[in-house]
């Protein structure tokens, strides 16, 4: 059996060279690390051949007695092979954009890359001798305020939403269906497109897009249910859907895709889904409305917990 405590580097010095040192933060932060798994038993440390790898290594080189091996971030599958073929608890220290994959190709798990600025998770890999694999997430000290990510993200679904009354109140004036077919498979479009500029995975930004514009139907319906039978009169200087509204759902769809790219690695987060099902303080969306707008953010595999 092995466990496996993967971490990226801590903070690096941004001096503009291929091969930074840590940062005073980053130190701090690699000495957490070491007192962190002091209890943890472990019996190898591997690491990146660069400096600010190492350094992330080094203390807990020092407390365990351990010696660093490296390994090539190259050649994470022949990595992830040996690993696998171990037995006991190690720590590997690699990269941002290495370390989430070497833990998917360890455990089968989903995670995503988190971003240069993400430097606090702590991942841990179970192996069992049967074959079974299992992740869970942690957070070094000092931590970062990640949670700000999904409360962003809130209130972005919250400002596209908040347009649609406007919506409803033009479409009612103008005796139009509520439905745009044309429009949703232009929007559905335009977020493929995007979603591959951005390095997102396409279906999951289609997927969150699209229950969007199943969420702003809901609530215009729920407007229409009211006005229906009050024989609501036109409403008066409502903007022009085409000229006024709908550019701004433009501009409001695009916003909402930054933040879904900059929450991704913490939506697969067990503990983010019942954040993400709050209202965020003073909307008012039925939570009809609400939950279908989040429901295209869940993960569809098992969500990570953490530790
Ligand atoms: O633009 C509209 O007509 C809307 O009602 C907004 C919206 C959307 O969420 O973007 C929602 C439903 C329509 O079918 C198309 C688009």
């Amino acid at each position: 059996d092995a466990t496996i405590y993967l971490v990226r580097h801590a903070e690096k010095v941004a001096d503009g060279t291929r091969d930074p040192d840590l940062t005073a933060m980053g130190r701090a932060r690699a000495d957490w690390i070491a007192g962190y798994l002091a209890d943890k038993g472990l019996t190898g440390i591997y690491s990146t051949d660069y400096k600010r790898t190492r350094e992330t290594a080094q203390p807990t080189a020092e407390k365990t007695g351990l010696a660093v091996n490296l390994y090539d971030p190259r050649a994470l599958d022949a990595f992830a092979a040996e690993l696998k073929s171990k037995d006991g608890v190690f720590l590997v220290v690699g990269h941002s954009n290495t370390t989430p994959m070497l833990a998917n190709l360890l455990a089968g798990s989903h995670l995503k890359y988190a971003g240069e600025d993400v430097y606090d998770q702590i991942f841990k890999v179970k192996l069992s001798e049967a074959g079974a694999a299992n992740v869970s997430v942690s957070f070094s000290k000092p931590r970062q305020d990640h949670m700000a990510r999904l409360e962003t993200l809130k209130e972005a679904i919250a400002s596209r939403l908040g347009v649609m009354a406007d919506v409803a109140r033009y479409k009612w004036n103008n005796d139009l269906p509520i439905e745009a077919p044309e429009r949703e498979a232009r929007i559905i479009d335009t977020t493929t497109q995007r979603a591959v500029e951005m390095g997102l995975d396409p279906a999951f930004a289609r997927q969150a897009i699209f229950m969007q514009m199943e969420a702003s139907k809901l609530l215009q319906r729920e407007l229409f249910e009211v006005w229906i039978p009050n024989e609501q009169p036109p409403f008066e200087s409502i903007p022009s859907l085409a000229d006024d509204i709908r550019p701004r759902i433009d501009i409001l769809t695009d916003a909402l895709l930054d933040a879904v790219q900059k929450a991704e690695f913490l939506l697969a987060f067990c503990p983010s889904l019942p954040v993400l099902g709050e209202k965020p303080e003073g909307t008012d969306f039925s939570w009809a409305v609400w939950g279908e707008a989040v429901m295209g953010l869940h993960p569809t595999t098992e969500c990570i917990a953490i530790d």
